[in-house]
């Protein structure tokens, strides 16, 4: 908190940092599995404010949806959590599916990667929007119908009014999709979460949702949550960066610094398998090479070393917790990263995350987790 003098005189008003929506605080989910129990998501930490977008970013298996759901208290009955999710100041974890439904409903919503199985194929798209609204929202028959129409203009579908009438099989994928997003902000939902929510679209329409998401992002004031397998997709989309690896956060950043200058092995691994618009059609995208870890039973050192190109007898030894690679500190809301060895210091062993070569104050701030 800082104090600021008015310059009328001298009273003074107080100026406080965004309070966060969404405080994820050393999440863990573990799963019961025939091999031992599966670390789903290890000690996971980010927040979210009004306005703000997180990507979250990873293999398939690294744990991204699992995190997302136990943060809405969406875990397999199965599992086993522990740490805190506050949402808007409630605690979230712990709370049973009753107790959650006044405040995820209206506060938290959700859209997954694919829109025909969210929607209902035997109803009319515009009937679908307005039960939601009339459930969840309150509104009577007529209201509710009239703002189904508005909702699926402020989502970009033409005549909305005859699109309305439609079933779902009659839209494309695209959209179904934009249908999707209508659900989930018809409540006005604070907090939206995208579960890989372009995957199954092609280029050009993936362009389309993620120019969407973001335009009712700015004009609601929504925090974003958007997880993807694929860092293009959140580059330029996301403010702030978690890259994940079997569970664990390997690199938190602003997202613009986290691409120009990655500093976890697995984080500059993922970026050279995106393709580039300068890049010759034929050129062979590189892959991270190995297989994804599952991060089943007791472990020891880095989760990534069996894979890792800069790899050290110690990452086998001792694992690397997430710090900032600047100043030492624990994970703070700027660049950190979990490696003995990251991209553009001179590894060495025993070091820990430390300064790095030629890193300096360059980073940008973007008050993120
Ligand atoms: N219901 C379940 N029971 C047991 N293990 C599960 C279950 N769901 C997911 N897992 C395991 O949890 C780990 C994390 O899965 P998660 O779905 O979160 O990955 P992800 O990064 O979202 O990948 P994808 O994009 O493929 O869904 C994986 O090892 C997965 O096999």
């Amino acid at each position: 908190m800082t104090v600021e003098r008015s310059p009328a005189g001298p009273a003074l008003t107080l100026a406080t940092p965004a309070v966060p929506l969404l405080a994820v605080r050393d999440v863990s989910m573990t799963l019961p599995t025939p091999a031992g129990p599966l670390h789903a998501v290890d000690r996971v930490s980010f927040t979210l404010t009004a306005g703000q977008a997180v990507g979250i970013v990873g293999e398939s298996g690294s744990g991204k949806s699992m995190l997302a759901r136990t943060a809405l208290g969406l875990a397999p009955a199965s599992a086993r959590t522990t740490g805190s999710v506050r949402f808007a100041g409630r605690e979230l974890l712990g709370a049973s599916a009753r107790d959650l439904r006044p405040e995820l409903g209206p506060g938290i919503a959700m859209v997954f990667q694919d829109p025909s199985t969210a929607l209902n194929p035997v109803l009319r798209i515009g009937r679908q929007l307005a039960e939601t609204l009339r459930l969840r929202g309150g509104l009577k028959r007529r209201a509710a119908r009239e703002r189904a129409v508005e909702l699926l203009r402020d989502v970009g579908i033409d005549e909305p009014e005859r699109r309305a009438r439609s079933y779902p099989h009659e839209l494309s994928g695209g959209m179904r999709q934009r249908v999707c997003i209508a659900l989930a902000v018809a409540c006005d939902p604070r907090v939206l979460l995208a579960d890989e929510p372009t995957t199954a679209l092609d280029v050009t329409v993936q362009r389309q949702i993620l120019d969407l998401l973001a335009d009712l992002r700015a004009r609601r004031g929504l925090g974003l949550v958007l997880i993807t397998h694929d860092l293009a997709v959140a580059a330029g989309r996301t403010d702030h960066l978690l890259v994940m690896y079997a569970g664990q956060v390997v690199e938190s950043g602003p997202t613009a610094q986290v691409i120009r200058a990655a500093r976890h092995p697995y984080t500059a691994a993922l970026l050279a398998s995106v393709p580039r618009l300068d890049q010759p059609s034929h050129t062979r995208l590189a892959t991270v090479p190995g297989t994804p870890a599952t991060p089943v039973g007791s472990a020891h050192g880095c989760r990534f070393a069996p894979r890792c190109s800069r790899v050290l007898t110690h990452c086998r030894q001792r694992e690397p917790v997430l710090a900032d690679p600047w100043s030492h500190q624990p994970v703070g809301p700027r660049h950190a990263v979990a490696c003995f060895a990251p991209v553009g210091a001179a590894p060495g062993p025993g070091r820990g995350p430390g300064r790095l070569d030629g890193a300096n104050g360059e980073d940008g701030e973007d008050g993120g987790p």
